[in-house]
């Protein structure tokens, strides 16, 4: 590259600084919670980027709390046990022997992939489940699901602490029942409810596709509660794709100000979203 090309590369780097500047101050101190899903995890390589991001992130200001999914990982486990599972609208049926793979696998491999990620990219990561502190207690989903969890009463003392200690949260969709017993909770639904109980200024939930697509697989950058409403009755909306809707409804009729569903996989989605003019994927804003 020649000399005066280099220059022009370094100055639109710092323009891209200097653009940034308005939306670093506007999230400062502020509260992200970002569901990494399963299926956005694909390789040690993009986990090392998502960490960066995120070590960036804590860095210039703003609180993070990733909630993790697993669903792939879960497979590949019982899989290789033997033990068949079904999914009912994007939830997995769960009985005793498939608690304790998915506790094993969220809490164990997955977990600790991401905390050991953030830390080498400089951060501090604490890893946890619903189970610890308090964090999250759960109401049974519906019966025929079996062992999964509804959030009921979210304890945000913990988060608090670690904000104020610059360590970030890393958080596997696990919540205890009332009477103590483990329950499996979707990790959007997870995500969704940590971020309501915080407040958090912003949702996001990294994915495998760009976004919310219509009937002609296009990506809707902005959607409205109604346009989830038609897109699921008409079956558009589908599969895994129906917690995650669902969730950022939730989210925003719950005090977080708007939701994201973005691809996870692109490089720096989270910088994105958070620090251009540009956005990410498919936002859902809580009305004014
Ligand atoms: N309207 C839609 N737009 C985009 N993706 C959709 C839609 N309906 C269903 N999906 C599916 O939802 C999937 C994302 O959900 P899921 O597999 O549970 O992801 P994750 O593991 O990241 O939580 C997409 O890969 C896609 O196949
Ligand atoms: C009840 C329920 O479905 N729990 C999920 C938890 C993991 C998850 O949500 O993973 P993804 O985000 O990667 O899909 C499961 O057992 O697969």
């Amino acid at each position: 590259m020649r000399k005066q090309d280099m220059n022009r590369d370094w100055i639109a780097t710092a323009a891209t600084l200097s653009a940034a500047l308005p939306y670093l101050q506007r999230y400062n101190d502020a509260v992200v919670v970002i569901k990494l899903g399963g299926h956005a995890m694909s390789s040690d390589a993009e986990m090392e980027n998502f960490a960066r991001d995120v070590v960036l992130m804590q860095q210039v200001g703003v609180n993070p709390v990733i909630v993790h999914g697993g669903g792939p990982m879960i497979n590949e486990m019982l899989e290789k046990l033997d033990i068949k599972s079904d999914f009912v609208n994007g939830k997995r049926v769960t009985d005793k022997a498939t608690v304790e793979v998915v506790e094993m696998v969220l809490s164990g491999r997955v977990n600790k992939w991401i905390v050991n990620a953030i830390n080498r990219q400089g951060g501090r990561a604490v890893g946890l489940s619903g189970k610890d502190a308090n964090l999250m207690t759960c109401d049974q989903d519906a019966p025929e699901l079996g062992l999964v969890g509804t959030p009921a009463e979210i304890d945000t003392k913990v988060l608090k602490t670690l904000f104020d200690d610059n360590t970030i949260p890393v958080i596997a969709p696990l919540g205890a029942g009332r009477d103590g017993e483990t329950l499996n909770v979707n990790g959007d639904t997870a995500a969704g409810a940590y971020a309501s109980a915080l407040n958090a200024d912003r949702l996001l939930l990294l994915t495998d596709v760009s976004g919310v697509k219509d009937g002609d697989g296009n990506v809707l950058t902005e959607l409205t509660p109604e346009q989830i409403s038609e897109l699921t009755a008409s079956g558009v909306i589908a599969g895994g794709m129906i917690p995650k809707t669902q969730t950022c409804l939730d989210a925003i009729s719950n005090g977080v100000r708007a939701a994201v569903i973005l691809d996870g996989r692109a490089p720096n989605a989270c910088l994105l979203e958070l620090f251009t003019e540009h956005g990410a994927g498919s936002i859902i804003r809580a009305a004014k």
